[in-house]
């Protein structure tokens, strides 16, 4: 698992370091130049022509001392000061002048042509980026990305927003950042997936924080934490006692989303599942999955019945295609209103929510909230465009707010968790993006509560493992060809083997 740190965490990270452990930030910042300067050594010959771009503060710092080590270790380099001399920082001002005293002084940036060399790296700016970036370094940035020289960035791509994503102005287009010690979020949310490339997360020494109530941690899953996910299938136990699932989904014209998020729930493991849908939609679902439980309502719907089906279940997931009928928003209150049931809450019933969201207050155990950007915006009366730069936050105070786990979905998925919690998912690619892909998540996650896998965080492993039953599937369709269904299908890909996780 992966620690992600806001900017201001990373300040206190490294405050905190230097504090406590009375380590100046200028060995630090040697680690974090000798990481980037031990890679290129691997990669790169001594003849390679390497530029170093410097700012002013501790990035540019950062860069000098890279600068210097490859200087020192054989290799053709020169830097680039962006700035004043008077402006450099005090870690950055003895960067400088180690450099001026190895002979080597900054090149003009109006005389240096970026295609003359062969890697460029990015110290420009680092988490201290607080403004838009304009000219004349705007341009520089533009010069540098046309320059189709790779380049690798020093703990952030300069001009991207490390808390958000967001390209303030311009942004450098990396061919590998070196993000030291900790992910930023801005990395993997906003534009960060596409301007920072290959992400390195070398080790430079810096403690890591207590995080407490001020201070949500957030953190990125990897393979390797699935290991403890999936425990290992009871041998003697039988369908009834691995899980059982109620969908609520479907309606008079919309079948498909419930076959799907049924499939999922089964497909998680569960034992059971049993479908809850409208009568025209019995054949279809009974031939597409005959493993179903079916159970149908006409013009109207039996609260006895359904009542009888929530007893039965462990876990329950209503939405996926039930349209914003009165009928569905009667159902839906009505299984709100068991505040025992474990909940997975997907489409359409977050879009009946968005119209009473106080109904979300009402007392509750486990809720699990799977909105995309547009549902979103929906439940929070927020735009779009401010969510996907604020999604972080956006989710964060949802969780709080309404106590419940709050999966928000897009390129970077982020799951909030009540409890200040909050995930990053680094799985999964463009081509999920296809209809019906939320309803087999929505039937996940259903299926991991059902069977009571780590109810506290089954949220993200539910969205993590969905995204690598994504990865499997484009590899085997391409990104452009998948569908839904190729998410389903590569999902008993994810199988136990020894005791971890592997994808085969
Ligand atoms: N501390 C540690 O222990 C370690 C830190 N490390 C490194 O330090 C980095 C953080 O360094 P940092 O805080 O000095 O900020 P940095 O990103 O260099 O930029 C600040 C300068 O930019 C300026 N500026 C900002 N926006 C601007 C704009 N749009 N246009 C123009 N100017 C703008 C700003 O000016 P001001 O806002 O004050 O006017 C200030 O002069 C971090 O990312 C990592 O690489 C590593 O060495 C590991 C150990
Ligand atoms: N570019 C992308 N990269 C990774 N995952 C994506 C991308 N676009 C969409 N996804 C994922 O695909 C799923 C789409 O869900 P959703 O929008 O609810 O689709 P639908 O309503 O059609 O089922 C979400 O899990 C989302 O995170
Ligand atoms: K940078």
């Amino acid at each position: 698992m992966k620690r992600i740190y806001t900017v201001s965490q990373a300040r206190e990270a490294d405050v905190r370091t230097s504090q406590l452990h009375k380590i100046p930030g200028l060995v630090l910042m040697e680690r974090a130049a000798l990481s980037v300067s031990d890679y290129i050594e691997d990669k790169y010959a001594k003849r390679t022509r390497i530029l170093c771009l410097a700012g002013t503060g501790n990035n540019g710092g950062d860069a000098m001392a890279l600068c210097r080590i490859l200087f020192v270790r054989g290799f053709d380099v020169s830097y680039c000061l962006l700035g004043p001399e008077s402006r450099l920082s005090e870690s950055a001002k003895i960067q400088y002048q180690s450099l001026l005293s190895y002979g080597l002084s900054s090149l003009a940036v109006e005389e240096t042509d970026f295609k003359s060399f062969d890697l460029i790296v990015d110290g420009i700016f680092g988490i201290g980026l607080s403004r838009d970036i304009q000219h004349p370094l705007a341009e520089l940035i533009g010069e540098v990305n046309a320059s189709g020289r790779p380049v690798i960035a020093m703990d952030i791509p300069s001009g991207l927003n490390a808390d958000t994503g967001a390209v303030m102005g311009a942004c450098i287009r990396a061919s590998e950042t070196f993000s030291f010690q900790f992910l930023k979020p801005g990395i993997l949310l906003g534009q960060g997936r596409s301007v920072c490339g290959q992400v390195h997360l070398p080790e430079i020494g810096i403690d890591a924080i207590e995080t407490g109530a001020t201070l949500p941690v957030c953190l990125a899953l990897e393979r390797e934490d699935l290991d403890g996910f999936l425990t290992d299938r009871d041998a003697t136990g039988n369908k009834g006692s691995f899980g059982k699932v109620l969908v609520v989904a479907g309606s008079e014209e919309i079948c498909g989303a419930a076959v799907l998020s049924s499939q999922a729930a089964l497909l998680s493991g569960a034992g059971m599942v049993r479908v809850y849908t409208h009568e025209k939609n019995r054949t279809v679902i009974g031939t597409a999955f005959p493993e179903a439980l079916i159970t149908t309502y006409g013009n109207s719907w039996s609260k006895d019945e359904i009542k009888e089906a929530m007893d039965w279940a462990d876990s329950i997931l209503i939405g996926p295609g039930i349209g914003r009928s009165d009928q569905a928003r009667e159902m839906l209150d009505f299984v709100l209103s068991d505040p025992a049931l474990p909940a997975v809450i997907d489409a359409d019933a977050l879009n009946l929510l968005s119209e009473e969201p106080n109904s979300l207050l009402k007392p509750h155990g486990k809720w699990i909230l799977t909105p995309h950007m547009g549902e979103m915006a929906r439940l929070t009366g927020k735009g779009i465009s401010w969510l996907k730069e604020h999604a972080l936050e956006a989710a964060e105070t949802f969780a709080r707010d309404y106590q419940v786990d709050l999966i928000l979905k897009d390129a970077t998925t982020v799951t909030a968790l009540p409890c200040g919690r909050t995930y990053l998912n680094s799985s999964g690619n463009s081509g999920m993006a296809t209809a019906g892909s939320g309803d087999v998540l929505a039937g996940l996650c259903a299926g991991y509560l059902a069977q009571k896998i780590n109810p506290e965080e089954v949220a993200a492993y539910a969205v993590f493992i969905h995204g690598m039953a994504g990865d499997l599937a484009a590899a085997k369709k391409g990104k452009g060809a998948m569908i839904a269904g190729d998410i389903l299908e590569a999902l008993p890909q994810i199988t136990r083997d020894g005791g971890a996780i592997v994808a085969v």
